[in-house]
């Protein structure tokens, strides 16, 4: 007969319906994908509009750039609205408009983990499915839209 002790809680898995009075130390979800912690690497394309409180206000394609934050992002918002609409593929625009170095490759960053990349970026990368855009997302670099592609 199992001993009952009042009041001490037990912990019960909603996955595997298991019972226990130790606190569980693994994820519940035996699954074991860890679906709940996101993939472990993702592969991204990004386009970055710079301003002048960018961390390095150049690129290649100006040497100098004194856009303001406020016009990055309506320019950003207009790209992001061309690629959603298929007016304009993601590759076409980055390279043509992106501040990064990526750009000479349609924006894409290759496959990444999580501590890569500035922590706003990694955390909207982490957060898209595949194939999804993300919204607006501000770094020390400037402003981004990012389409995670794996
Ligand atoms: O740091 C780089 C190079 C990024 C890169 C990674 C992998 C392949 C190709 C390029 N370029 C910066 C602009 C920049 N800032 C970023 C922040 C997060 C992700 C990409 C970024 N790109 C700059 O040019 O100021």
């Amino acid at each position: 007969m199992n001993k009952i002790i009042i009041g001490q809680h037990y912990y019960l898995n909603i996955y595997t319906k298991e019972s226990q009075w130790d606190r569980p130390d693994k994820p519940a979800d035996p699954s074991g994908n860890g679906k709940a912690d996101g993939p472990e690497e993702v592969q991204c394309s990004h386009l970055l509009v710079k301003h002048s409180g960018s961390r390095r206000p150049s690129s290649w394609r100006e040497e100098n750039i004194t856009r303001s934050k406020e016009e990055a992002l309506d320019l950003v918002k207009s790209y992001r609205e061309q690629i959603a609409s298929g007016k304009a593929t993601f590759a076409e625009l980055a390279s043509k408009y992106s501040d990064c170095s990526s750009a000479k490759r349609g924006g894409d960053l290759g496959p990444f983990n999580r501590g890569a990349m500035q922590k706003p970026f990694e955390q909207a990368a982490f957060a898209l499915k595949v194939g999804e855009l993300s919204s607006p997302v501000h770094t020390d670099s400037g402003i981004h839209i990012i389409q995670r592609t794996a």
